[in-house]
């Protein structure tokens, strides 16, 4: 079985429990073909063992995994421990890692430190062999991300670098591509003809979680609009590829971004939310903004002109993500059902990513009886409860590294339209407060009050 050495900085962090090694664990359940040779690294004073029983717990705690499964897994695992900045961590890597076998180095780790990472791993030859991970959001702003894309292209070739935005690792995200361009009766529709408008929508029932200091400097258009969501606008938008191969889905992900109007302050609403201050490791009177709704403009031939709508925001009344295309009513209302309390509702076309993976369209039918009158009803397919074991977004994205596949990640040229388009609203203070588990600031609802309200 081939071997292939995976490195993960920020081993012992929130991301890496959370997410990274029950998908390294995943992997080593389900892939035959090929194993993950586990390196841990952090500044955590484990040693082997107290690294592997830590991981061990880990997985017990996730809950997914049964106890042999999880004793032969962390059985391989190792750990190096050591400052970031500090020679002896990358000598003693070099002892561990097998150069030979394409090893992939995971930096789940504070952004401040990629560039110290990248450059020692350079300084002692694994740039020449090995593949590197990068996670979000790259940079701060336009500046800050070409300078960090300068940090890992002189060290690593663009083919050798993954940034890593798990939207795109997505089942459900997968799901939305095949739904678009598996299907011929979508196209004719797909467009301002048909479109009256769109919604994005990433809404989470729970504050910053014990990440206060990490998303106190970052703010909602950094920690989800940058990334997660234009990325997902872009699927959703894009022209078809001429196949699903990375060059050619980047080039159309870059088209739709390059027709984004920067945001507008003027069309946008930021908020905080009461209470946030108090979360540890945030600063006191931070502005820090934790919803925004904004308003994006297309210029491009199929979107020209369509109202496009995001929101996001933490400590709402509800968790959801999903993307909504609103289609345009029917020129005249013919039906018994056309008077003022019976107006039809437009067809949607909901994809649903969290809590459910579905996909629904919203039709109107007949309601039994003798009158024509029509009601809403759901072509609903999918499936109740987000992603199943072994679909989760990092497993796949790590196995399409060990593939070299890049198709399923953000492109620099992306990256750096994404903070183009997000650009006016980076360092603009949240001016509005809104209740813990309420919809957000009500000023939200005026920038759709045009439209009928949020669908
Ligand atoms: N957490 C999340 O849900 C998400 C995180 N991300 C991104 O992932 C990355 C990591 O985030 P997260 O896991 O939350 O961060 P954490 O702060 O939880 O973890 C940081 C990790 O880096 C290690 N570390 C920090 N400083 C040093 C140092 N000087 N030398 C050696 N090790 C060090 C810590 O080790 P130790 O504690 O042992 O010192 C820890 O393992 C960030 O880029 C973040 O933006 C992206 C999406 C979601
Ligand atoms: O990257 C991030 O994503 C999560 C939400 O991801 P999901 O797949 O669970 O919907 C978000 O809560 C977090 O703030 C952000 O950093």
């Amino acid at each position: 079985m081939r071997e292939i050495p995976f490195v993960l900085f920020g081993a012992t962090g929130d991301l890496a429990k959370k997410m990274l090694l029950p998908a390294l664990m995943t992997i080593f359940r389900d892939h035959e073909t090929y194993r993950l040779k586990v390196v841990g690294v952090a500044d955590t004073d484990y040693s082997v063992d107290g690294f592997r029983d830590y991981v061990a717990q880990v997985l017990v705690d996730s809950g997914h995994f049964e106890q042999k499964q999880i004793e032969a897994f962390v059985r391989d695992v190792h750990y190096v421990r050591g400052d970031y900045g500090s020679d002896p961590l990358y000598e003693e890597l070099s002892k561990v890692v097998d150069a030979d076998g394409e090893p992939i180095f995971y930096l789940a780790i504070p952004p401040r430190f990629f560039e110290v990472v990248v450059d020692r791993l350079e300084a002692v030859g694994f740039a020449e062999c090995g593949r590197v991970m990068v996670e979000k959001p790259f940079g701060r702003d336009l500046a800050d991300a070409r300078h960090l894309s300068e940090v890992l292209t002189r060290a690593f070739r663009e083919s050798q670098i993954y940034r890593i935005d798990h939207f795109l690792g997505k089942e459900a995200v997968q799901n939305l591509l095949v739904f678009r361009f598996a299907n011929s009766i979508l196209e004719p529709l797909w467009n301002r003809n048909y479109v009256s408008r769109i919604e994005l929508n990433m809404l989470e029932d729970f504050g910053v979680e014990g990440r206060g200091a990490f998303y106190d400097s970052v703010g909602v258009l950094r920690d989800v609009v940058q990334n997660h969501l234009l990325q997902l606008l872009c699927l959703l938008l894009m022209e078809p590829p001429l196949s699903m191969n990375s060059e050619s889905v980047a080039l159309e992900r870059v088209k739709v971004l390059a027709s984004m109007e920067p945001l507008s302050l003027a069309e946008s609403v930021l908020g905080q939310y009461r209470g946030y201050m108090n979360e540890p490791g945030v600063t006191p009177g931070s502005s820090t903004p934790t919803f925004v709704a904004v308003r994006v403009r297309l210029n491009s031939w199929r979107w020209a002109g369509v109202p496009v709508f995001i929101r996001a925001g933490k400590a709402v009344s509800e968790t959801r993500t999903n993307a909504i295309i609103e289609f345009r009513s029917p020129p005249t209302l013919i039906f018994d059902s056309n008077d003022a309390h019976h107006q039809p509702e437009p067809n949607r076309l909901i994809f649903e990513f969290k809590p459910d993976d579905l996909i629904d369209l919203r039709m109107q039918a007949k309601v039994p009886g003798p009158n024509l009158r029509s009601a809403p009803v759901s072509l609903e397919v999918g499936r109740a409860g987000g992603p199943v074991k072994g679909e989760e977004p990092y497993a796949q994205l790590i196995d399409d590294v060990t593939r070299n596949d890049q198709s399923r990640f953000a492109s620099e040229e992306s990256v750096e339209a994404a903070w183009r388009v997000v650009s006016p609203l980076l360092d603009q203070p949240a001016s509005l407060l809104y209740g813990a588990g309420t919809g957000g600031p009500r000023e939200a609802d005026g920038l759709v009050s045009d439209f009928g309200g949020w669908c």
